[in-house]
């Protein structure tokens, strides 16, 4: 994909996910890797009106060559490649069913949401939940590259949920299922549910390994 088509894809993402209503106001952020560095949205940028032009490019040591100044979460972001070879892609949103999940209390920070569906397990799988700092704070940055060591999802607490892709459209198909997902686990509350068993859980992880 050339630099032009990468810069319009994100975009195009961008757009439809803000006017399907799964990011707000500036909330949420995207990047994705190129050959020689990154493209990110710049900082306080919506994701429904993203300009190609603008996008913040950065070098393979994460400094700002061109475009506006990145997102806040661009230490994040480049945390989540650090640790995970196979990532092309990154997305930040505040989706309101996983935001809301990020503030339960009593939840399993390990992994957050049961394997309700076979396509939550295949696309997220495990979901830690990296606990509360302030967005843009060093220490999340940190708190994420820990994690992602061994997870291409997580839910940071009281914000929103991350996830890494080998391309922009595994990473926000995944982001979707995620945020369908609390959506189904929030509407399934207080009613007896059949989640997937460990060994389903297994056999499907076996058929469509994790990235
Ligand atoms: O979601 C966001 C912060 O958590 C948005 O921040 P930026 O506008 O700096 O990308
Ligand atoms: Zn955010």
């Amino acid at each position: 994909m050339s630099e032009a088509q990468a810069r319009e894809l994100i975009c195009e993402m961008g757009r439809s996910m803000f006017e399907r209503r799964l990011t707000f106001g500036s909330s949420g952020n995207i990047s994705l890797r190129t050959d020689d560095g990154w493209l990110m949205t710049p900082t306080g940028s919506s994701l429904g009106r993203l300009d190609p032009a603008r996008l913040s490019k950065l070098d393979d040591t994460g400094r700002l060559v061109s475009g506006d100044a990145p997102t806040k979460e661009s230490f994040l972001h480049l945390a989540m490649y650090r640790e995970r070879a196979k990532a092309g892609a990154v997305v930040h949103l505040h989706s309101t069913h996983s935001v809301a999940v990020s503030c339960l209390d009593g939840i399993d920070h390990e992994d957050v949401l049961p394997p309700i569906t076979a396509y939550y397990v295949m696309r997220v799988g495990k979901l830690p939940l990296i606990p509360y700092y302030a967005p843009g704070d060093k220490a999340l940055g940190e708190a994420v590259g820990r994690a992602a060591a061994r997870h291409n999802a997580m839910l940071l607490a009281n914000h929103g949920p991350v996830v890494a892709g080998t391309s922009l459209s595994a990473a926000v198909d995944a982001i979707e299922e995620l945020e369908e997902t609390a959506r189904l686990y929030l509407l399934l509350h207080g009613r007896p549910t059949r989640y997937l068993t460990p060994e389903q859980v297994e056999d499907l992880k076996r058929r469509f390994p994790p990235q």
